[in-house]
């Protein structure tokens, strides 16, 4: 197998729990326009495509005509960035084995996230989780057409990492994160203990981890082959 000579992880539902402290930051700026909130589970089934996508959901899940889901999408994003960025880590976990997996490849392999929130978002979770140092750069989508399944996040960590896509591995819960994997011509590995599902149709998925050890596992593997 062609040696993977860097990685770049997705954030939520990959490296951390989010989906409470999400729902958190949602209620809190829906409250704010006078909305109701939503349960956890809702919310975290609109985690992976940033937090546009994210208020526009739940906007229109509130049964608002499309007019006044235009008009609020700015407010209740400002509340929602608001509230992310006083309590980033608040009901957020990391999940389980995610810090030895860290641990294990920062000495030998650059790291980077990958992810759908913006940047400024991105780094104040990572900050808050005690992990932003294990990562040699944060890659947040700052504008839509960055986001995955785009290849632009993935080709921006390569160049920042001095690696080429192909001798990348992207590792992510979502469809979109293997789509992604696919379009920069990087490997991809799914991680089943997030939010999201495989993707179906032609996909860059070399592997399917169960948990974060399994890739260490597979990354030592001399049988472990992949493309
Ligand atoms: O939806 C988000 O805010 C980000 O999602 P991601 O970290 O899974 O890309």
């Amino acid at each position: 197998m062609k040696a993977i000579r860097a990685i770049a992880f997705d954030l939520d539902g990959t490296l951390v729990d989010s989906a409470g402290g999400v729902a958190n930051a949602l209620n809190a700026a829906l409250a704010d326009a006078t909305l109701a909130p939503f349960d956890v589970a809702t919310v975290r089934g609109w985690i992976g495509d940033g937090p546009d996508a994210l208020i526009a959901r739940a906007l229109r899940a509130s049964d608002l005509p499309e007019l006044r889901v235009a008009g609020l999408m700015g407010r209740v994003r400002r509340g929602f960035d608001a509230a992310t960025l006083e309590a980033p880590f608040a009901h957020c976990s990391i999940f389980e084995g995610i810090e030895a997996l860290l641990e294990d490849l920062a000495p030998s392999l650059p790291l980077a996230v990958v992810t759908n929130k913006p940047t400024v978002l991105a780094r104040a979770v990572l900050e808050g989780a005690g992990l932003l140092h294990r990562f040699s750069s944060v890659h947040g989508a700052d504008m839509a057409t960055q986001r995955k399944p785009s290849p632009w996040l993935i080709e921006q960590a390569a160049r920042a990492l001095a690696a080429k896509p192909a001798d990348m591995l992207m590792v992510g819960d979502a469809s979109t994160d293997m789509q992604a994997a696919l379009a920069a011509g990087c490997k991809g590995a799914w991680a089943a203990w997030g939010y999201g599902q495989p993707a179906s149709g032609p996909a860059a998925v070399c592997w399917h981890l169960d948990t974060p050890a399994d890739l260490i596992a597979l990354l030592t593997s001399a049988r472990a082959q992949c493309h």
